[in-house]
């Protein structure tokens, strides 16, 4: 059937349409625990990034991304439900104006006060990032949920470089950081075929959804909301509420790899 195009498919933040007409695999979706189906031919998810890969921080107006050297295998995961490695690109939150959302995905329709994206591509396969955003199996991302809790050690070094990049298109250099320290120990996830949460939406991603979240603190929380969507000299808009509402599962299962 043809999509009858309205404009109410246009959010706010982005021009392109919420629901890519003819997506059969959107992201972010709601992980129905108990809909979920044990793979037990799922295995372990390998992660082995190196932290001198680590190259700036940038705020690209909609998020804040860390930035990797992706021109080599240095920083890759393998295993878990992927054919192939993957390389570290980069890596990104989104998050609320307030602690009761702020999330991409949700668990049980439980939303997290933030998440983490860690964006893979699949350089045995495709010459580029660009050619493998457009590709089935061309990227993975890992989704880690953030829950209020204690101060995260980790991520604080992280926090106090923000300041350095409040307005959109700022740049700070940040050349040592090991993401490994932002995902939990718990081996557990979800796993499913989606998409891009931002333009270009494309049905692209492998998504890893842990199912242990990291614990943050409200300040840690705070910084993120201190950055703004706009540029230095325009009227101040600050940067929360940058995730994308939950998408239709469709024709798709949800595997875990535990039981
Ligand atoms: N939020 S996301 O991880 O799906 C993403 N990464 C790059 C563009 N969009
Ligand atoms: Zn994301």
């Amino acid at each position: 059937s043809s999509e009858v195009f309205s404009w109410k498919f246009l959010h706010p933040l982005w021009q392109s349409p919420l629901t890519i007409p003819g997506g059969t695999r959107q992201s972010p979706i709601n992980i129905q625990w108990r809909d979920s189906v044990y793979d037990p031919f799922l295995k372990p998810l390998k992660i082995s990034y190196d932290p001198t890969t680590c190259l700036h921080i940038w705020n690209n107006g909609y998020s804040f991304l860390v930035e990797f050297d992706d021109s080599t295998d240095r920083s890759i995961i393998d295993g878990g439900p992927l054919e192939n490695q993957y390389r570290l690109k980069q890596f990104h939150f989104h998050w609320g104006a307030m602690n009761d959302w702020g999330s991409e995905h949700t668990v049980d329709c439980k939303f997290y006060p933030a998440e983490l994206h860690l964006v893979h591509w699949n350089a045995v396969l495709y010459p580029t990032f660009e050619e493998a955003v457009m590709e089935g199996n061309g990227l993975a991302v890992i989704g880690v949920f953030l829950k209020l809790g204690a101060c995260h050690e980790g991520l604080q070094t992280l926090v106090d470089a923000l300041p350095a990049v409040k307005h959109k298109d700022t740049v700070i250099e940040f050349d040592v950081f090991d993401p490994s320290c932002l995902i939990p120990s718990c081996p557990d996830y979800w796993t499913y075929a989606g998409s891009l949460t931002t333009p270009p939406l494309t049905e692209s991603v492998t998504w890893i959804i842990k199912k242990q979240p990291i614990e943050v603190d409200e300040n840690q929380l705070e910084a993120f909301r201190m950055l703004l969507f706009t540029s230095d000299g325009e009227e101040e808009k600050r940067m929360v509420d940058n995730f994308r509402p939950l998408q239709p599962l469709m024709n798709r299962t949800v595997r875990s790899s535990f039981q």
